[in-house]
């Protein structure tokens, strides 16, 4: 209460009279973990109502009150780091080591210059140095600066994140910064924890809290020192009568010393042309410039030098759902028994039948279905293969999700992973008190787990040899027509039977029995054929690395044309995750360039396959959007992942994020990779030939005539002044058609 009041006075709005504690007290709870203070409000339950929350159905879904819990506990939003000062990248740039190594040479030429030819001339090279080098400063200065006010603009469109949470007992999506105190946040795989908060309910709950590190590399330039000086004293330079200058003893020590310092003013007009100054800048100038485009095409590049390493890809490893494919899921086909059910026709199937496959969707699900007060239509929240099944049912088997929920209590849930492709729940039933045992999962896998089927009468019949290659034929045929199969299995468990709850398979996994089987249909993107074709006119290689069935996938494949007909007839184009997981590693790389499609493959079996590639020399690029996909993502050269279907995990993972999710985006990396690698390798020629031919020039003459023919000041304007506006031109280079049709470059290049 006395919080309550202290923000009453100080922010002077009204809050929900519901709240009792205030924004010190829920700090406090949080920053100490404090479970004796947790204990005192009540548990969870005590903080919720003592926010004004209810751990069912969330705040009410009312702007005033949002606004009111935004004024007392503040908003979801980082303090943004104040903007860095200019000066602050002038330091940055000055501590860059071509800078610092150019400072040293201008100071010493100043000072050997004063030393040589008197104050009055002396200062002029060294201190045109200075200039040379207050230039560059300021340009690279200008360029990080330009460049981070250009993050900063790219970061806020990834502040965009959406969470769901539940307001006025309806889930809903919301942006992350729009999160008040006291919602109830829903968090599924692969999501962003969006806030600080207590946990309500959940299963499987693992938190990743690690970060990734970079690394950097330098050039040496010592050597070209060491050489001058043996130069010298083998007595070789002549003085400007043509006199020998090293004479042994008749050699008086001022003229050492003058001669040590010309050789040395020397050695720093070389190490200033040797230096290539542009480079760096433009290299960032290219790279800044491409990321520039390629955001205006919706492509977020979150690690510069990605867009580099793409122009040198060779292959493409796709997952489907998701990147292939729309990732909006519909049940198209019903089978029960060996029937095909027709739309509208489940009232055929026996009714205890129908009530399992209900109690099976409603509870071993982690989708919501939702009644809007508002509008008198439901509302389904979850993963689309979920979503897809709970519409479905309610539509179909005409199920009640809250009555079947209340009917039961769940005693465990095993959450679905790609790793074992199905979920699991056991439930009693509140009525009767049985237990039961329901598994929804990959259709071939839960078919595996059964030893018995449902008939439409509601018979159990025996899965013998012929009936289960009778299902298999089924799944076969769905899969065929591109739909992703899901198998639903029951069993209901006397109590004896029950499972030690504290060991790790709680749920009994054989001797099942199949309730029915739905093909769901997830349509290829539009134009996905164009982009595939594309990038394998580009010379790339496109596989399909899936987690769905071998004949979906092939499926798929063949409908965005990543198999052709021709290829169907190879034996090693299609296999699956186990296979591929079984050779041994010589088997693996000697086979790997042949697959086109790998299926039922497992998080594990993405990152083996990416491993493989790039051991073998290819330069690879993983698109993914789930977690199932992210150790491959980490794992690739170039990981680009999906803006809307792509989950956080797979986001933050990857370097490049295609924000529409349009494959044919892809292309365009590819464009713009290879030409900023054009155009940094036609700028790395031409400035080579410049500073080779001034170094041969000086070094030639230096040695015949014994003089530095070109001065420092004016090779300072060759390096600094016409290369850098010979960056900026090369840097702005548009992409060519033509670089689309060129051969990727691989590793060697
Ligand atoms: N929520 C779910 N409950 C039960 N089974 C599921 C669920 N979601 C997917 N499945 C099954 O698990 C299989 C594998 O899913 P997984 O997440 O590994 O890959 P995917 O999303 O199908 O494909 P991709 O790797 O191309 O993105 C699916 O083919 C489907 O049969
Ligand atoms: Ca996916």
């Amino acid at each position: 209460m006395v919080f309550y009041q202290e923000i009453k006075k100080k922010k002077g709005g009204d809050l929900p009279d519901a709240i009792k504690i205030g924004q010190t007290h829920c700090m406090e709870l949080v920053k100490y973990k404090d479970v004796y203070q947790l204990q005192n409000l009540g548990g969870v339950h005590g903080v919720a109502s003592a926010i004004g929350s209810n751990v069912e159905n969330g705040i009410a879904d009312d702007a005033e009150d949002i606004a009111q819990r935004r004024e007392a506990f503040g908003s979801n939003t980082f303090k943004k780091p104040l903007a860095k000062s200019f000066f602050h990248f002038i330091v940055g740039a000055t501590t860059d080591f071509t800078i610092v190594v150019l400072i040293v040479c201008a100071a010493l030429s100043l000072g050997l210059g004063i030393k040589l030819h008197g104050l009055k001339q002396g200062w002029y090279e060294g201190g045109c140095i200075f200039f040379a080098v207050f230039l560059l400063v300021l340009f690279v200065a200008l360029s990080n600066l330009q460049q981070e006010r250009q993050f900063n603009k790219l970061s806020r469109v990834t502040d965009r994140t959406q969470v769901n949470v539940v307001r006025g007992g309806r889930h809903q999506t919301i942006s992350i910064s729009d999160i008040v105190v006291g919602d109830v946040v829903c968090v599924a795989i692969g999501d962003q924890i969006p806030a600080e908060g207590l946990f309500l309910c959940g299963y499987s709950l693992l938190v990743d809290e690690s970060s990734i590190t970079g690394e950097s590399a330098f050039i040496d330039v010592n050597c070209i020192f060491i050489v001058l000086l043996v130069y010298y004293f083998t007595g070789n330079t002549k003085d400007e009568n043509g006199n020998r200058e090293f004479n042994g003893s008749k050699t008086k020590v001022d003229d050492i010393v003058n001669a040590v310092l010309r050789i040395v003013a020397a050695a720093i007009t070389i190490i200033v042309v040797a230096i290539p100054e542009g480079l760096a800048l433009a290299i960032t100038l290219a790279l800044a410039y491409s990321v520039k485009k390629m955001m205006a095409d919706q492509v977020l590049v979150r690690k510069l030098s990605a867009c580099e390493t793409m122009g040198a890809a060779t292959t493409i490893c796709a997952d489907k759902t998701g990147t292939l494919t729309l990732n909006k899921m519909k049940v198209t086909k019903f089978w029960q028994d060996q029937d095909f059910v027709k739309v509208g026709a489940s009232s055929s199937i026996a009714p205890s039948v129908r009530d399992l496959i209900r109690q099976g969707v409603a509870l071993n699900t982690t989708g919501r279905v939702d009644r809007s007060t508002l509008v008198s239509d439901f509302e389904f929240s979850g993963s689309p293969t979920e979503t897809a099944i709970l519409s479905w049912a309610v539509q179909e088997l005409k199920m009640e999700m809250t009555e079947s929920r209340q009917s039961c209590d769940i005693i465990h849930h095993e959450a679905f992973n790609s790793q074992k492709k199905r979920s699991g729940v056991l439930m009693r039933n509140k009525t009767d008190n049985t237990i039961h045992v329901h598994w929804k999962g990959a259709a071939e896998i839960i078919l595996a787990m059964c030893s018995s089927y449902y008939d439409a009468s509601g018979m159990t019949r025996d899965l013998n040899d012929d009936e289960r290659i009778r299902f298999e034929q089924i799944i076969e045929g769905m899969a065929a027509s591109s739909l992703r199969c899901i198998a639903f299995a029951h069993k209901q468990i006397a109590e004896e039977e029950r499972a030690d709850e504290n060991k790790d398979n709680i749920l009994k996994e054989d001797c099942l029995t199949l309730l029915g089987l739905v093909g769901l249909k997830d349509p290829c993107r539009p134009g996905m054929l164009k982009s595939v074709q594309a990038c394998q006119n580009a010379g790339l290689n496109i596989k399909m690395i899936t987690g769905d069935n071998l004949f979906t996938a092939k499926a798929i494949a063949f409908e965005c044309g990543i198999l052709q007909p021709v290829q169907d007839m190879f034996p090693d184009a299609v296999i699956e995750g186990a296979e591929f997981r079984n050779y041994t590693p010589e088997e693996r790389k000697q086979k790997v360039d042949r697959i086109r499609v790998m299926a039922r493959s497992s998080p594990s079996d993405k990152l083996l396959m990416v491993e493989c590639l790039r051991q073998k020399g290819h330069v690879v690029a993983v698109t993914g959007n789930g977690i199932n996909d992210a150790p491959a993502l980490l794992e690739a050269d170039i990981g680009i992942s999906m803006g809307i279907q792509g989950c956080e995990v797979a986001k933050e993972s990857s370097d490049i994020i295609i924000l529409d999710d349009n494959f044919a985006s892809i292309v365009q990396i590819l464009r713009w990779g290879r030409c900023i690698y054009d155009n940094i390798r036609k700028f790395i020629q031409f400035q080579l030939t410049v500073n080779i031919a001034a170094l041969v020039i000086n070094f030639v003459v230096s040695v015949s005539v014994g003089e530095v023919p070109l001065t420092v000041v004016q090779l300072l304007w060759v390096n600094l002044i016409m290369d850098t506006l010979g960056a900026l031109a090369l840097a702005t280079e548009q992409p060519t058609m033509e670089l689309r049709e060129k051969a990727p470059m691989g590793r060697t290049d």
